[in-house]
């Protein structure tokens, strides 16, 4: 039986143009003036010490870090330091009002119905555990974050890293076969099976034919019953 679900967000909760064409570019215009205005404060700093030791730089000045995380935004990495920043610069988006955190339609009924039938919620994003806890917090159907029980990031390993769900098993504290995680990338899902997970692939657009994952549309047609042994 399925004691805990975990869901990644972009592409799976969340439509990816949302991430891409309204969080991404928010950050990206501000990121510059963000960095050389906060560089000072100490957990600012630590991130940048953070990226600083991501690229085997130690002595890299403001400008350097700057042009850094403009490369990175270009490549979608998902460095811990530009989500950590990112996070913080898309609170003010929320807070202002500018945007809300984008829920498919199917996702907040499955929640809520997953949750009555006992299984604990959870989120694994490369977005930052805050940049999480502001989607759900500000979303588009409201504050929804008292329906999770605990979010994961990248300190916790890469999405493509079987590694990193042994490490969220372990939080959560139950065996992998008591776990699903749900997840639009193909690559991700690979990862949680081989941890022994269960897995679904959300197909939201284009057809994932390579994909050995049962795959869905929408939330609502995962059952959980169908992992019953
Ligand atoms: C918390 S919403 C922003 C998600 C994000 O920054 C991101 O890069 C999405 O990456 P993922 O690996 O979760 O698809
Ligand atoms: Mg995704």
């Amino acid at each position: 039986m399925i004691r805990a679900i975990v869901t990644d967000i972009e592409g799976t909760t969340s439509d990816i143009s949302f991430v891409h064409n309204v969080l991404f570019p928010y950050a990206r215009e501000r990121l510059a003036g963000f960095v050389r205005e906060h560089q000072h404060e100490e957990s600012i700093q630590t991130t940048l010490a953070d990226l600083r030791r991501e690229i085997d730089e130690p002595e890299a000045d403001i400008e350097r870090l700057t042009e850094v995380l403009f490369n990175f935004m270009d490549q979608d990495r998902k460095s811990t330091a530009l989500k950590a920043l990112q996070g913080l610069i898309w609170r003010d988006g929320y807070v202002n009002g500018d945007f809300t955190g984008h829920l498919y339609a199917d996702v907040l009924p499955a929640f809520k119905a997953w949750r009555q039938q006992g299984a604990a919620l959870y989120v694994y994003s490369s977005g930052s555990v805050n940049a999480q806890k502001l989607l759900f917090g500000y979303s588009d159907e409201g504050d929804v974050t008292s329906l999770f029980s605990g979010y994961f990031d990248t300190h916790v390993g890469a999405k493509r890293d079987v590694q990193s769900y042994r490490n969220i098993a372990a939080q959560i504290g139950k065996p992998t076969g008591e776990l699903l995680f749900l997840s639009d990338i193909r690559q991700e899902l690979d990862a949680a099976q081989q941890a022994g997970w269960h897995t679904v692939q959300l197909i939201r657009g284009d057809a994932d034919t390579e994909s050995v994952h049962h795959q869905v549309n929408r939330f609502d047609e995962i059952t959980l019953e169908q992992f019953s042994s």
